[in-house]
């Protein structure tokens, strides 16, 4: 075939070693910097084709090297004369990830990006972008400067760099609506969605699709345009395609960012730079893009967002006080797993153990409420595959009232009631039927893991799970580890987690784990505010104007107020006296009034009608509060947005710095993964502890010293000695907080 010149991997990567050997020398400098490995490779194939490898494992991430090596080996291909034409892909299947972001946080050296790919366009010969596995950010911006597109059907395509804060940069505001229109380059840059090969070539984005080599496809496409006029095919020499109603478009996306970025800014400068597109010359539009970036590039959102997509990756790297690490413990392969419980919490955890492919037992005791469970999870599940256009997984799941159902799986989920006699009871019934060595796996949301362990034969089985609803869909699990369970255990956990594409984060056992430990603080001081003269509409927009999705009340009425009256009288703090620490019943109170928020159709606010969604100020509950003062002998005072904040948040980030001290959480990142997926922290603030950072921890500290002498009877206002060493240590950054935790004595 016409491919039979084409070198074979080994072929290849001799062309490569040799190009490598040359470029070395030739950035002989760059010796000491540690920069070597991290290149583009050159090789001819066909006879007249120039192959350019990126090759920077394990994106192929276009770094300051891979950017020179870029450059050096086009020249190198325009100056060859039997070379007519140039494909440009990524090794290991994978063409490119995009810009390297850990660059951004350092002095940016090395050729720019901007300028290396309108020469990629300029070029005399064809060059041809041969995409696998990604083109993300950069990496499509170098797909979109070059004549031709193919890529490989299991393909991703996107421009993401607005989830970085960011926008695409290297022209990429400017040369997708020139291909794909206005509409479509609005929503890909605003969202930052990646798509599937089929959807780009629908689009314009590429203009082939193979399910087979890529890059044979790229050579074969190279050799027969090799010698055409490139004149239609750059893509900065196009008109933008403007609808008529483009400015009702523009109008329309500005909205729409504004409303659901909840104060981010990137967003709002993708819409500025693609109307830039719209209404300027190329040349033009690249210097507002230029502009627009400037100011992302420096701004704390920006630094907040790429931290949190580090963090994000770093909690994979897990390890416990104990000893036990990531990469030193074996999980043990599962097949089978059991779901005890199918309330809410249970069946959305069936629908993503057989989305993940997993072979589930659904047990629940009472044959109504099984047949209700599988109704609905069959019907999540046919949406699920609806979306994804998958056949639906309902043959992986077997649905029983027995709990002896479960005597052969690997892993049991245990989903029941949140009370701690309930699933004593679960747990012992479990350690007797089980196969031995089935993990014993609890989706308790704060309940003593080690207290359960003790019911079981093996308490070193035993962790905690905690999903956070709609199970099968949010994307956080903690996974809480006791004082016997196994690294093996929690190793399991951990890839249960990972197949279930959740991401996963170890912490360690203490009422109420990481995120709800956090919340108490955050939502006594929201009492605490009401009680002061605070309203619930006062309080929740500080906090959504903050950038949460929603106030802690209208988040309250919307997940049930009975749930935490449950628990507080469960664990007795509603008949306690609470003489040395203060306590407001105001929401047992309404509890006791039948006010369990959306679902009764009252809570903090009133809707028309029980299930009602829109939150609307109730006069009944002010003039309720204004009764509860006046008994209660509190003076309502003004209490503005600053206060608010700094009330509710700053004792939720002191709480975390006790759970980092106590070693609960291994680092600052895990925290901050949590509250961002789990508890709707605003992304572009990074999480508590990054915002504390953010912020300075000396004012935290000042703050919350402040607060705390006018409310001694709130404890958790005390600033935290963790808190006090870190100022005392002169405020290290964030990454190094772990070396004063675990060194009682450092000063770094
Ligand atoms: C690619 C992925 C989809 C792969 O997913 P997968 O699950 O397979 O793997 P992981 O996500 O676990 O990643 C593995 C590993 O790789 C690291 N990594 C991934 N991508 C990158 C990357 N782009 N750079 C660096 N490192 C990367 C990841 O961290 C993992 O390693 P770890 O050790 O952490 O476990 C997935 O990874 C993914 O989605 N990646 C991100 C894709 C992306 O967002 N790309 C866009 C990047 S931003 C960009 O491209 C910007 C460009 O548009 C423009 C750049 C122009 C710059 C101009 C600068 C001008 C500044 C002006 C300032 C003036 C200021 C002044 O005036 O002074």
């Amino acid at each position: 075939m016409i491919f039979g010149r084409y070198p074979s991997r080994d072929k290849q990567d001799k062309a490569i070693a040799v190009s490598a050997k040359k470029f070395r020398s030739a950035v002989g400098s760059d010796t000491s910097n540690g920069l070597f490995g991290n290149m583009a490779l050159y090789s001819r194939v066909s006879g007249s084709v120039g192959l350019i490898t990126l090759q920077n494992p394990p994106v192929n991430a276009l770094s300051a090297v891979v950017r020179q090596s870029l450059i050096d080996l086009m020249d190198r291909a325009l100056s060859e004369p039997e070379v007519k034409s140039v494909v440009i892909c990524g090794q290991n299947g994978k063409f490119c990830g995009g810009a390297d972001i850990k660059e951004f946080r350092s002095d940016m050296t090395g050729p720019p990006l901007v300028p290396m790919i309108d020469r990629l366009e300029l070029s005399s010969k064809p060059v041809v972008a041969a995409i696998e596995g990604v083109a993300l950010g950069g990496g499509l911006e170098l797909a979109l400067g070059c004549h031709y597109r193919v890529a490989h059907s299991k393909t991703r395509l996107g421009l993401p760099e607005v989830t970085l804060g960011l926008l695409p940069g290297a022209g990429g505001t400017q040369r997708l609506p020139r291909l794909v229109g206005i509409p479509a380059a609005l929503e890909l840059i605003t969202t930052g969605r990646h798509v599937t090969a089929a959807e780009a070539l629908q689009l314009g984005l590429v203009d082939f699709v193979t399910d087979h080599n890529t890059i044979e496809a790229a050579v074969k496409l190279a050799l027969s345009v090799a010698g055409k006029s490139l004149d239609s095919r750059r893509i900065s020499t196009c008109k933008c395609p403007r609808p008529p109603y483009a400015d009702a478009l523009f109008e329309e996306a500005m909205q729409r960012v504004r409303r659901s970025a909840r104060g981010a800014i990137a967003p709002v400068a993708c819409v500025q730079a693609v109307h830039a597109a719209a209404t300027l010359p190329f040349a033009r539009g690249m210097e507002q893009e230029k502009q627009l970036m400037a100011t992302l590039f420096t701004s704390g959102q920006a630094r907040a967002l790429q931290y949190q997509f580090f963090a994000q990756r770093a909690v994979s790297r897990w390890s416990t006080p104990s000893g036990a690490r990531w990469d030193t413990s074996k999980p043990r392969p599962v097949h089978k797993v059991a779901v005890i419980g199918l309330g809410t919490m249970g069946r959305g955890i069936t629908v993503a153990l057989a989305q993940a492919g997993l072979s589930v037992v659904a047990v629940e005791t009472h044959e109504k409420q099984l047949m209700e469970a599988k109704r609905v999870v069959s019907g999540m599940l046919e949406r699920g595959a609806k979306r994804l256009g998958a056949p639906p997984a309902l043959d992986k799941i077997n649905y029983s009232c027995e709990i002896q159902a479960v005597a052969d799986v690997d892993l049991v989920i245990e989903a029941v009631f949140e009370d701690m006699v309930v699933k004593k009871t679960v747990f012992r019934q479990l350690s007797a039927i089980c196969k031995p060595g089935t993990f014993l796996f609890t989706n308790t949301s704060g309940l003593d893991i080690d207290e359960l362990a003790a019911q079981t034969r093996n308490p070193e089985l035993v962790v905690g799970m905690h999903f956070f609803a709609p199970a099968h869909v949010m994307k956080l699990l903690e996974v809480v580890y006791g004082r016997r369970s196994s690294s093996q255990a929690v190793a399991t956990a951990m890839k249960i987690g990972k197949n279930m594409d959740k991401i996963s984060v170890a912490v360690g056992n203490c009422s109420g784990f990481v995120g709800n430990r956090m919340l108490r603080p955050y939502l006594d001081q929201a009492f605490f505010l009401l009680e002061e003269g605070a309203t619930p509409e006062l309080v929740d927009q500080a906090l959504e104007e903050f950038g949460f999705a929603m106030g802690v009340f209208r988040m309250s009425d919307l997940s049930g107020l009975d749930i935490g009256w449950k628990v507080r009288k469960a664990k007795e703090m509603v008949s306690k006296t609470h003489q040395d620490c203060r306590y407001s019943p105001l929401g047992d109170l309404l509890c006791e009034r039948g006010r369990f928020g959306q679902k009764t159709g009252r809570g903090w606010y009133q809707y028309d009608k029980p299930g009602g969604r829109v939150a609307k100020p109730d006069p009944w509950l002010h003039s309720f509060l204004e009764k509860y003062r006046a008994q209660r002998g509190f003076v309502a005072r003004r209490i503005d947005h600053q206060e608010v904040l700094e009330r509710c948040l700053y004792a939720l980030i002191n709480e975390g710095f006790r759970i980092l001290e106590d070693r609960i959480a291994s680092g600052p990142e895990d925290i901050d993964v949590i509250y961002v997926l789990g508890y709707s922290w605003p992304r572009h603030r990074g999480g508590p502890m990054f915002y504390a950072q953010m912020v300075g921890l000396s004012r935290i500290l000042e703050k919350l010293e402040y607060y705390h002498q006018l409310h001694l009877d709130i404890p958790s206002l005390q600033p935290c000695s963790l808190l006090r060493k870190l100022v005392a240590n002169g405020r290290p950054p964030i990454h190094k907080w772990v070396e004063v935790i675990k060194n009682p004595h450092s000063h770094l």
